[in-house]
């Protein structure tokens, strides 16, 4: 055995374990649901390795995960060991040594400021710690691995401080060990004694049951009785199965309790909540499949992570086949679960199953599925949905854009903030679009949105105020794909969406025809009172506005910019901007409230004298102003304070 190399920590991982050490954590146990949960990914992948690799030198033969538990006066151990595919020495340090996942530092940061036991539960629930869970219940953690297919093993061992060691071994079992020199037993800190047989057992049945490869112990049995005159016999031992290593999903859901459900969705998820929802389907006929999915409670921290790919593992006839198997579409990627199907072949490579027809047709039927169940739980569990929702939505949407054939089912599962959604109970201030249309006022044709980059900009926006006057419901969307899906979807139920910011909006829909006409005449009239200016604050403003023009959508502020019916969005525009793509600058029209004070008097001393000094930096500061009311950036800041000073310096003086 080669002596071992002492190798630091990164500072990251290093924090983090000394959280685990100091861990207030109540659920200590669930590390030997980690343990066994990678013990069972290590073997199904050296299943699959030996399927594919027909060179690879292994016995497959008795595939299992054992457990060994020892007590020697003070000195208890616990082993978990595998004969799975084991890990190289790069892997150990990759894999092992570093935490390297991303979302590290912030689960450091929060576990930091968390407060107390129920806090640092609910962080680590979320972000899930794996083999580092180990350091929770043992002062020193060995894991020897060997690598099938190569000769030397490696060992790693840690006592959780800042360092671990390496070691090459040369007669390591294929596969991995993991020793855990356990800390005393103390129930108060909810660490309990995992040297101990009969603990062994309840937690495997508790939390691992259902894994596929059996889980192994070895106990004694009692010697056979001894007759009179005899030697007393050997005493012998044998391998007791801990786990019944059913398949959930082939199960039917009656038989199944809710907690069976919770730890396969953590196995097969790498999560540590409990499921929100759980879907099974059973299809026969043409294509044989069983599939069992999860809708998640909290979001897995990396799922706007551009490499996080979908959570549904592939099995086929129940042996593993893959986990990130293209089953449902990125829209749904917070999904995950199991897919079994009976007819595929057990070494089917990624791109035969893209373009395999039975696949396309599972993926069909569940993506209907998902969409219907999240559908559902918003009519049936409408407090849960808001908190799915808020987590999940935005990515959801997303299929708004990418997924027309189910556009229409889509949206009916999706829910918007809106100036008057209800907020009792059956509601949230959410509303679904369908809903939306169901409270329209007479003669409203259109579905109005308004788009923005926070709840708050959008409700603050002099875009609103004529639409808030009149009682007229604004759907407010500010997730970044609202932008895009808007457009995208066009109309629903033959109600175009219309953005209030952009084109003429007619206000007065409910109006009788000669209310219509009395209120066109007075704008006519407003129009030949402001002509001159609006025609000059086109021109002065040319730069960044296409005209001025009086404004139906004011009631309170002076000014707001509108963009035409067509015309792409500020945020958009940022958007596109912020993702490296050029795009031009949009100019949008600058609409005027004839009835405030300062556009009055503007019209005013411009009908006094039409040179008049001040002007010009009135006509900025009201572009700047209008710009500013709907959360817009300033090009220029700094000439903008200025002329803001300046203009109020002038006053003071006056
Ligand atoms: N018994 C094992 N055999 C082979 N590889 C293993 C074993 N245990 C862990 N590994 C490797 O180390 C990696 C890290 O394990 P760890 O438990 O920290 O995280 P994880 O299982 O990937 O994710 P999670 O933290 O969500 O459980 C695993 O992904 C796997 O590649």
């Amino acid at each position: 055995m080669a002596a071992p190399e002492t190798m630091e920590f990164r500072a990251e991982t290093r924090q983090l374990l000394d959280l685990m050490v100091h861990s207030v954590y109540s659920n200590k146990d669930s590390f030997l649901r980690e343990l066994i949960s990678n013990s069972s990914d290590a073997l199904d992948k050296l299943r699959l390795e030996s399927l594919r690799d027909k060179d690879l030198d292994v016995d497959t033969g008795d595939l299992r995960i054992i457990l060994e538990p020892s007590a020697d006066g003070d000195t208890r151990t616990l082993v978990v060991a595998d004969n799975g595919i084991g890990m190289s020495r790069e892997e150990v340090i990759d894999l092992i040594g570093t935490l390297a996942r991303s979302g590290t530092g912030e689960l450091r940061r929060k576990l930091a400021e968390a407060k107390d036991a129920a806090a640092s539960d609910a962080l680590i629930g979320q972000f899930g710690i794996g083999f580092y869970s180990t350091f929770m219940v043992a002062d020193k953690v060995t894991l020897l691995t060997r690598k099938a297919g190569e000769s030397t093993g490696t060992k790693w061992e840690s006592g959780g401080d800042g360092t671990y060691t390496l070691t090459a071994v040369d007669d390591a079992p294929q596969g991995t060990s993991v020793t855990l020199l356990l800390k005393p037993v103390d129930a108060e800190d909810h660490l309990h004694d995992y040297a101990d047989p009969a603990q062994l057992r309840a937690l495997v049945k508790r939390y691992s049951d259902f894994i596929s490869w059996p889980i192994q112990m070895e106990v004694a049995v009692a010697a056979p009785p001894v007759t009179e005159g005899e030697e007393p016999g050997e005493p012998t031992t044998e391998w007791e199965k801990l786990n019944s290593g059913k398949a959930l999903w082939a199960r039917s859901r009656d038989e199944v309790s809710d907690e069976e459900y919770a730890e396969f969705y953590r196995h097969v998820s790498h999560a540590w909540d409990a499921p929100l929802e759980v879907i099974s389907v059973k299809a026969e006929g043409t294509f044989e499949y069983e599939a069992l999915l999860f809708l998640p409670t909290q979001p897995p921290f990396d799922m706007f992570a551009p490499q996080r790919h979908s959570g549904i593992h592939l099995y086929v006839k129940r042996v593993f086949i893959m986990d990130d198997a293209d089953l449902l579409p990125e829209y749904l990627r917070f999904v995950s679960g199991v897919v079994d199907a009976a007819d595929l072949s057990l070494n089917v490579s990624r791109e035969i199953l893209q373009q395999d027809r039975q696949i396309r047709a599972i993926r069909r039927r569940l993506t209907k599925k998902v969409v219907a169940t999240v559908a559902d739980l918003r009519g049936s569990r409408p407090e849960e949905y808001s908190a799915f929702w808020l987590s999940f939505g935005r990515v959801f949407k997303e299929g708004l854009v990418n997924d027309p054939d189910n556009r229409e089912a889509i949206l009916k599962a999706s829910a918007f903030a809106s100036t008057s959604a209800p907020t009792d109970d059956s509601g949230d201030g959410l509303t679904s679009v369908a809903e939306y249309v169901g409270r329209m006022k007479t003669g409203q044709d259109v579905i109005y949105y308004m788009t923005g980059e926070s709840q708050q900009q959008i409700r603050n926006s002099p875009h609103l105020e004529a639409f808030t006057a009149k009682g007229i419901e604004v759907l407010a969307l500010s997730d970044p794909v609202d932008e895009m899906w808007v457009d995208a979807v066009g109309e629903f139920d033959g109600h175009r969406f219309v953005s209030i910011a952009k084109g003429t909006v007619d206000l007065d829909a409910d109006e009788s025809d000669e209310e219509k006409a009395a209120a066109a005449e007075a704008l006519a009239k407003q129009g030949e009172e402001f002509a001159g200016l609006l025609a000059w604050l086109g021109q002065t403003l040319g730069d960044d506005v296409t005209e001025a023009r009086l404004s139906a959508r004011l009631t309170d502020s002076a000014a707001c910019l509108v963009g035409d019916a067509y015309s792409m969005s500020p945020q958009l525009e940022k958007l596109y901007r912020a993702s490296g793509q050029p795009v031009p600058h949009v100019k949008r029209a600058l609409e005027l409230n004839p009835g405030h004070p300062l556009v009055v008097g503007l019209n005013t001393a411009f009908g006094d004298e039409a040179n008049r000094a001040g002007l010009v930096p009135t006509a900025q500061l009201v572009y700047g102003l209008a710009l500013l009311a709907e959360g817009g950036e300033l090009t220029d800041p700094a000439a903008f304070a200025k002329t803001l000073a300046d203009a109020l310096a002038a006053q003071l003086d006056g």
